[in-house]
């Protein structure tokens, strides 16, 4: 998986809305036929690298109902005049009829679903005879999951790995929220129009887009306030850069001090789970806190005063605190976190210690639990979490009053007075491995001590053990990935110094 540069993402609702506004100015069927412009570019890309051109490739067009059937069809109808071998395949309801003339008219033409052939009782479907297919069977007006028959279609393009090009989404998934409930289209890429949508950016829906590519069809990329609130969810994502990570990360400078940089104050692991006290600890270090204190149990104080001979075990000034991981089932927690609340600093409380919450805590806490923990906390079930991770973020949110990282393949920040989620940067699969959550725990109380506001260290954190992940593919522990940070930040920081570089630049000749 590549890390996609995408920024904003809005629901359904919202898009409607800037719909609306572009039908007044520009039309609806100019807004189609941008769209279909577009979609026909992205597919003729795709020709000329599997077959050499357009001219006489084989493209399928799976078509359904509604609008996202006539983008396709009149992408079809574009390719046909280039020489493409074009067939619509009727999928889902009447297709759009002024899209279907059009291929008509280009020289394309209409088959049902079942002139295909597939054979439902077959172990094995025959590969659907096309260079490309395009899926133009649902976009944002379509319900989660496919009919059997389309689902047939969809595995078997997916089983035969053919080139899937996905009209605005993959058709089966769940637009607003992420979720693939049941079957649905695996894009080798999505052309999606205006801005991006919840499923672009939040798996496993993100995971069947592919490469995404958002056009510019004319439609106001802000949405105002009105736009969003019409929209009765009003989902706001914004995906954290690349750039924006370097930017957002702390470096010192030659006045630095250690307490400049920020002391970490931790209390995490216990005799019976040592090991999250060291790899959160190891996370702090690493990714470059002034100083760490570990003030938690003596199993683990044992093991990291081997390991980290520049940590204290003293108490003393601390500028941000870290509790929780691996505490198991710890009798004073609750007067832990009570103790803490009183101390006015940030703190990150992660897994154990979320059984301890005081009733509200403020928005410069931060809670970082994966869904079951996110679960537990708002008395849910773990899959009322996974079914709609923004839902059950911004519910953690309102329940305690803090700053919620909710973990996972995604990773979702929402704060209290911020109309937007931020989402991290993607991380590969191999970071979901026990240890990886204290590490990161360990990196979002750096980042707190060092002055980073809540919700941005809580992005930059997520995005950084993301980004490191990506550097070193495989399966590297959790321990080796906190090691493999330095290198990391340094090549963040040397990315910043090209950025302000350029900004400097750009202003004396600007
Ligand atoms: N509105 C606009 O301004 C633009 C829209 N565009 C395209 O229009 C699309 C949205 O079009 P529509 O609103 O017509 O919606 P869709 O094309 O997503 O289709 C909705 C239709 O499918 C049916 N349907 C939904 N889910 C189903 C399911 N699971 N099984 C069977 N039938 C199902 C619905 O009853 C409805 O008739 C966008 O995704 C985009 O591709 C583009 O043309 C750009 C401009
Ligand atoms: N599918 C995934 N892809 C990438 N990263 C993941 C995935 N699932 C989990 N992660 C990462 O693994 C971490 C797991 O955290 P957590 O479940 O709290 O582990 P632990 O408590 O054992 O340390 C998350 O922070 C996230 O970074
Ligand atoms: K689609």
């Amino acid at each position: 998986m590549s890390l996609v540069e995408i920024y904003d993402a809005y629901d359904v609702g919202t898009v409607r809305a800037l719909e609306e506004r572009a039908f007044d100015t520009v039309g609806a069927d100019a807004l189609m036929q941008r769209a279909a412009h577009a979609l026909a570019l992205a597919v003729a890309r795709e020709a000329v690298s599997l077959c050499g051109g357009v001219y006489g490739s084989t493209i399928i067009i799976l078509v359904g109902p509604g609008n996202n059937g006539g983008d396709a069809l009149f992408a079809g109808a574009r390719l046909a005049r280039r020489g493409a071998r074009v067939t619509a395949v009727r999928c889902l309801g009447t297709p759009h009829a002024r899209g279907l003339a059009a291929l008509r008219a280009a020289g394309g033409r209409l088959i049902d679903l079942d002139d295909l052939g597939l054979d439902p009782a077959a172990r094995i479907q025959q590969r659907p005879a096309a260079d490309i297919v395009v899926d133009g069977v649902l976009g944002i007006g379509g319900r989660p999951g496919l009919p059997e028959p389309v689902a047939l279609l969809a595995r078997a393009c997916r089983d035969w790995l053919v080139t899937t090009i996905a009209v605005d989404l993959p058709s089966g998934v769940a637009a607003d929220t992420g979720a693939v409930a049941g079957d649905a289209f695996a894009a080798t890429r999505t052309v999606t129009f205006g801005v991006a949508k919840p499923c672009h950016l939040i798996e496993p829906a993100r995971g069947r887009c592919g490469e995404i590519e958002v056009v510019d069809i004319g439609l106001d990329p802000a949405p105002s306030e009105d736009d969003r609130a019409g929209s009765g969810s009003g989902r706001w994502l914004r995906q954290v850069q690349t750039d924006q990570l370097a930017a957002y990360l702390p470096y010192p400078d030659a006045g630095s001090d250690k307490y400049a940089r920020g002391v970490v104050g931790i209390d995490t692991g216990s005799d019976t789970y040592p090991g999250a006290g060291v790899l959160s600890t190891y996370g702090a270090v690493h990714s470059g806190a002034g100083m760490v204190r570990y003030l938690g149990a003596d199993v683990p104080r044992a093991l990291i005063r081997e390991r980290l001979p520049n940590v204290v075990f003293s108490p003393g000034r601390v500028q941000a605190h870290l509790v929780g991981s691996g505490w198991g089932d710890r009798p004073d927690g609750a007067a832990v976190l009570a103790r803490l609340l009183g101390d006015g600093l940030p703190t990150v409380v992660d897994a154990d210690g979320l059984g301890h919450l005081p009733a509200r805590v403020p928005a410069t806490w931060l809670l970082t639990p994966h869904a079951g923990e996110l679960a537990r906390l708002l008395g849910e079930d773990r899959s009322w979490v996974t079914e709609d991770p923004v839902r059950a973020v911004r519910a953690g949110v309102e329940k305690t009053g803090a700053t919620v990282l909710l973990k996972g393949a995604t990773q979702l920040v929402c704060t209290p007075d911020q109309p937007w989620i931020d989402v991290a940067l993607p991380g590969p699969a191999w970071t979901a491995q026990a240890g990886s959550g204290d590490v990161l725990a360990g990196i979002c109380a750096t980042l707190l001590a060092a002055g980073v506001r809540t919700p941005r260290a809580a992005a930059a954190a997520a995005s950084l053990q993301a980004y490191a992940a990506h550097r070193n593919p495989g399966p590297v522990p959790p321990q080796r990935l906190a090691e493999l940070m330095p290198a990391a930040i340094a090549r963040l920081q040397s990315r910043r110094t090209r950025q302000l570089d350029e900004i400097r630049r750009s202003e004396w000749t600007g």
